[in-house]
């Protein structure tokens, strides 16, 4: 095991594709990254994991040209660089593909591909020829003339990936790319990326999946605390071995849990149906009992109901049929904040756009979908102090790294908004918790804390409903799994002797029934 990432290169001789060198990046009351000096090898699969909030987007936005080093060097293929753009990095063969999919449904894969590209092949012929070669040599299996809108997760992430090939990348950065896939799909990203590889291509790759970086890196480059703290190959370590590197200690052993599961009934839903805008509806005849004291767990390809489950649940959409039901009382036509109020809390998907203001502090996101109820509001009006010192406790209970309840939640890295997010909506005391996608984007000791409080939430006689790509953390936390497809419960399935690859075959509609 080398703590001189130096070591790594020479060993291996030949130019790096990427040599940094001393990399800084400060923002107001943070350093981000500092003293980060490590290479990546050309022709190599090269993963970076750390726990939330140890500089690793921010280390690959200064590869990728959307930061700038306050200090240090970077060279690519052995030449000094100051990337100002993105336009920059693609220009040295330097592509990034987001966790967030950039794509228009309404377009082909050709337009997505060319769009903002057009100099390059023009978004004729020639560039769908050029996207035909491209897909066949690395096993994307696109058609160019596909409409992006019908495509898979899988299928979409494959478009992004062909999108950074297409501008001439030879240096690919993915950013967390498994946490949307299934077991299955996730096979496949890998066997493109080998393919990728042998082509010459170098993968860069950010995840919090330790087997998965076992199985597919060649080297793994651990951060924490912003700077670069070991770079490993996957045969000398394991997995723990590898998360204790990231927190710098001994990870405490995950509890195996005993059913808490009641009679009574918390959450029922009977016949939902909300109807799509064609034919076809979102959610068709959803019936579903969550009881006290148990996590039912929600397994599904991305795009199959799962959101709109959320949503009619916490009442952003109205069902067209159905009834909803909270411990035995119908909320069918609540709001969301009488909903609330009637005690559901809510982790959502999508943080950014229902979970944070990102340009207020802290605290005053503690109060945010909260206003109105004690000891947050009093008659209308906002406790500071208590919102302050709830959102405190929210910090030091939820690990929350972050200078303090005055900082924006844009200066906290993902993971850690989310388990801010986690520690408001566990407050307050609700019957149900919706958590979807609770750790998604967050690091090992998070993940294992937020497991823990869904662990004590339903000791304590909450119904939890989960939902999550995550098919090891569905099977480790849930009482029961259903699976959803095309906005029906297609099958169930018993945690306890269920496999991750059954549940995928399931979630693909391979196996309609259990
Ligand atoms: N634009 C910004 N303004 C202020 N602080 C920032 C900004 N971007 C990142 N930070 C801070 O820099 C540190 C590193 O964040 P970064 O997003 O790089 O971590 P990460 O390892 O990618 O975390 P995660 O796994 O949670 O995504 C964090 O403390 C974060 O709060």
């Amino acid at each position: 095991m080398s703590q001189q990432p130096e070591q790594t290169a020479s060993a291996a001789g030949g130019t790096p594709a990427v040599r940094v060198r001393g990399v800084a990046k400060r923002f107001p009351g943070v350093v981000a990254n500092h003293d980060v000096t490590f290479d990546i090898e050309a022709g190599k699969i090269h993963a970076i994991v750390g726990e939330n909030g140890a500089g690793k987007s921010t280390l690959m936005k200064i590869l990728y040209g959307v930061q700038k080093a306050d200090e240090g060097t970077l060279e690519i293929s052995g030449e000094e660089v100051v990337l100002s753009s993105p336009a920059d990095a693609i220009e040295r063969g330097v592509g990034m593909v987001f966790q967030h999919f950039q794509l228009a449904d309404n377009l082909t894969v050709l337009e997505n591909v060319v769009l903002g590209a057009e100099k390059l092949h023009g978004i004729g012929q020639a560039a769908r020829e050029e996207i035909r070669r491209i897909s066949k040599a690395f096993g994307f299996g696109l058609d160019p003339d596909a409409l992006v809108g019908t495509l898979g997760v899988g299928a979409r992430q494959r478009v992004e990936i062909l999108k950074v090939l297409f501008r001439g990348a030879r240096i690919v950065i993915l950013d967390e790319p498994t946490a949307v896939l299934v077991p299955q799909e996730v096979d496949r990203l890998f066997a493109n990326l080998r393919e990728l590889q042998r082509d010459g291509h170098t993968i860069v790759f950010i995840s919090h999946k330790l087997d998965e970086v076992r199985a597919i890196a060649d080297t793994i480059t651990v951060m924490r605390r912003g700077t670069t703290v070991a770079t490993v190959t996957p045969g000398e370590v394991t997995s723990r071995q590898l998360a204790e590197l990231m927190v710098g200690s001994e990870l405490p052993s995950p509890e195996t849990a005993e059913s808490t599961v009641t009679d009574r009934v918390l959450l029922r839903l009977e016949g939902i149906t909300v109807d799509g805008p064609d034919a076809r509806p979102l959610l068709s005849d959803l019936d579903l009992t969550v009881h006290a004291g148990e996590v039912v767990g929600i397994a599904g390809v991305e795009g199959n109901g799962q959101t709109e489950l959320v949503e009619v649940i916490v009442g952003m959409l109205p069902a067209a049929q159905g009834r909803v039901s909270l411990d035995g009382r119908d909320i069918t036509r609540l709001s969301v904040k009488d909903r609330r109020g009637a005690g559901i809390g809510v982790i959502p998907e999508d943080r950014h756009r229902h979970g944070v203001l990102l340009d207020a502090p802290l605290w005053e996101n503690r109060v945010l979908g909260h206003q109105g109820r004690e000891p947050m509001s009093k008659w209308g009006w906002i406790n500071r102090r208590a919102a302050r010192r709830d959102a405190e406790r929210i910090v030091e209970e939820f690990d929350v790294r972050t200078p303090g309840v005055e900082t924006t939640a844009r200066a906290l890295s993902g993971g850690n908004q989310q388990k801010f997010i986690v520690g408001r909506e566990m407050s307050g005391n609700p019957v149900l918790l919706v958590a979807a996608h609770p750790t998604r984007g967050v690091d090992v000791g998070a993940q294992a804390a937020i497991w823990d409080h869904i662990r004590h939430a339903r000791r304590e006689g909450l119904a939890v409903l989960l939902l999550s790509a995550d098919l090891d953390e569905l099977i480790g936390l849930s009482d029961t799994i259903k699976v959803i497809l095309r906005g029906r419960f297609v099958a169930d399935y018993d945690p306890r002797t269920v496999t991750a690859e059954q549940l995928g075959s399931a979630m693909t509609g391979a196996e309609e029934h259990a």
